[in-house]
């Protein structure tokens, strides 16, 4: 037995001609995938290669994570709930792994990296669209972002549709509003092209939800499950920061923001405000409506 060898049997039936057939590789473009990792020092740092392969690794999870939350939108805005969810539970472990892969990262010393940032140019994260389609699709938009893309122009057609089209909280207020919850009349008819802005009327809406889950289980879900999506989004966002604060200390960031400072501000950066709020109001008597005035 070649087991005794430390070696397996090829098994008879094992396929080996792929003239014809198709292959792994083939079916992968990995012809296409391995021949993208193109460092640009010289001479070459051999962490370089590191550093490539970590943000295009993000990338591609990016793509996956952009691909099943605008379909979980489109699924929200044909009432699938359920569907929907399922979707957004596959997100949640997308967002742990790309949180999870800083630690690869973190083993590029201060000192290798300053060895070829210079070598990096301009070039920056912050140009990173598929990101920002993500932060769109999630409802934090901003227009000024596109300004950054316009020499992409496939960039730039993909932010702005998503820019124009209502987001998945959008979506889901809807949704609420369609299935017998009391979403006020001006958060159904919003700009949408805006960033979405804390509304205080929302909050009696979602607190109704929580104080009767049992009756409101799925509205009651998916309020769950839109906190998990925000609090992913926010440790990956914790993980960037601690990053660059072990490997570029305070320095000025290759995109020309002021580099941890400005990062430090998406900290507080917001998708879902109403669902953190009612956390503070479950089990509070209710928020007496102001007084109208004149
Ligand atoms: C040593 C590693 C890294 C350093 C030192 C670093 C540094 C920075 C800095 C300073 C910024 C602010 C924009 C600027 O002025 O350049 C930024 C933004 C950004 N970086 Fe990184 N970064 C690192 C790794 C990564 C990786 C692996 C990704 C994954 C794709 C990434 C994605 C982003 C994104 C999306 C932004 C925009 C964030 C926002 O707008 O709030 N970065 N990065
Ligand atoms: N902004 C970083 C450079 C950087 O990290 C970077 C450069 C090119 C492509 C992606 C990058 N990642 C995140 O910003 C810096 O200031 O060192």
């Amino acid at each position: 037995m070649a087991i005794e060898k430390n070696t397996r049997e090829f098994d008879a039936g094992i396929v080996t001609d792929f003239r014809e057939r198709m292959s792994y590789g083939g079916y992968l473009d990995l012809e296409t995938l391995l021949s993208a990792q193109n460092p640009v020092s010289a001479p070459e740092h051999h962490d370089e290669l590191l550093f490539i392969i970590q943000h295009q690794t993000t990338e591609l999870w990016l793509k996956l994570m952009l691909h099943e939350l605008a379909s979980a939108r489109d699924l929200l805005r044909a009432d699938e709930l359920p569907q929907a969810l399922k979707r957004v539970a596959r997100v949640k472990h997308i967002q742990r792994t790309l949180t999870e892969q800083w630690s690869v990262l973190a083993t590029l010393t201060p000192t290798e990296y300053a060895e070829f940032r210079g070598f990096l140019g301009n070039s920056s994260g912050f140009q990173s669209y598929q990101y920002r389609a993500v932060e769109f699709v999630l409802g934090n938009k901003n227009r000024r972002m596109l300004s950054v893309f316009e020499s992409d122009a496939t960039a730039h057609a993909l932010l702005s549709e998503l820019l124009e089209a209502p987001s998945i909280y959008d979506e889901f207020l809807r949704y609420l509003a369609r299935t017998g919850h009391a979403v006020p009349q001006h958060i159904l008819d919003r700009d949408v092209t805006e960033a979405w802005v804390f509304d205080e009327s929302l909050v009696g809406v979602i607190r109704d939800i929580y104080e009767d889950a049992h009756d409101n289980w799925s509205a009651y879900e998916a309020c769950e499950e839109f906190v998990d999506l925000e609090e992913n989004f926010q440790l990956w966002r914790f993980r960037h920061l601690k990053t660059v604060q072990r490997t570029i200390g305070m320095k000025t960031g290759t995109g020309g923001s002021t580099g941890a400072a400005f990062l430090q501000k998406a900290l507080e950066l917001t998708f879902f405000p109403e669902l953190y709020a009612v956390r503070t109001r479950i089990g509070q008597p209710p928020v007496e409506s102001p007084e109208p005035t004149a």
